[in-house]
């Protein structure tokens, strides 16, 4: 486990690309990924399932780029291999090269109904095999007077979601207030900052000072990070304003700019 937390930005592609636009997003976002490793910023790449093994190749050629240049899955089922019809396996993830899954991101508990308990036992097997769950959780309602109900509704979340992961496994927690997702702005940086020190120090509280780390998506883009505390904020999540290699390139350097402990 890294002695400190290292600041990390990743980037869901969710399903807005094709295989072949991924592929070619691949060539502007490698060089990118590198150059942000070079200076202690670690990176991860989701595109859809289509294009992990296109991904790994690309972006995980050493074993240490696993978690340096990560390759990530948009969701893995709790088994790692037998009769269960379109699921994918952790196992097979990590046989590819992937470093990183995202669990239970808002749009998956939404549309496909999927439960805490879902969560939990999704983010115990990838931790089980290596994987680091990037376990996405927030608010649903907007509510910016509410930061204490935020913080409440978000501890549960992760109460819940890594109650079966050892406490020195690393863990991403994704702060993503629904509310804020698909949108033309993120929430507004004072209340992210509030949201994430109460969640920090609850991440602490459990021991889980080192090995847990929190980024914040939404609508995250160029100009963010600049705003937000690195005590309690170690990275960002980004969706569609990624979309453009230069915005990716763009919010690397803002990262870059800060004094990390
Ligand atoms: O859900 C997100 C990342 O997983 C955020 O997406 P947008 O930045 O496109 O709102």
């Amino acid at each position: 486990m890294p002695t400190k937390r290292t600041p990390l930005i990743g980037m869901s592609l969710k399903m807005y690309f094709t295989p072949a636009r991924t592929q070619r997003y691949l060539s502007a976002f490698v060089p990118i990924a590198r150059s942000a490793n070079a200076i202690g910023i670690t990176t991860f790449l989701i595109p859809d399932f289509l294009s992990v093994a296109a991904s790994c190749a690309a972006l995980v050629t050493t074993e240490e780029q696993r978690y340096a240049t990560g390759v990530g899955a948009q969701d893995c089922f709790w088994e790692d291999s037998g009769a269960y019809t379109g699921e994918i396996s952790p196992a097979h993830l990590w046989e590819l090269g992937v470093g990183y899954v995202e669990i239970g991101h808002a749009e998956r508990r939404r549309i496909f109904r999927e439960s805490g308990d879902d969560v939990a036992k999704k983010a115990a097997a990838a931790a089980k095999r290596g994987l680091i769950p990037v376990v996405c959780i927030g608010e649903i309602e907007p509510d910016e007077s509410q930061i204490d109900f935020a913080v409440q509704y978000c501890v549960q979340q992760i109460d819940e979601a890594v109650r079966c992961v050892p406490l020195d496994s690393q863990v991403v927690f994704a702060y993503e207030p629904v509310w804020a997702i698909g949108q033309h702005n993120p929430a507004p940086t004072e209340y992210i900052n509030a949201v994430c020190a109460g969640l920090r120090l609850h991440l602490d509280s459990l021991g889980r000072e080192k090995s847990a780390r929190i980024i914040y998506g939404g609508s995250a883009g160029p100009g963010l990070f600049t705003e937000l505390d690195i005590d309690a904020v170690d990275g960002m999540f980004i969706g569609r304003f990624g979309h453009e290699p230069t915005n990716f390139e763009i919010m690397v350097q803002e990262i870059a700019t800060k004094k990390f402990g």
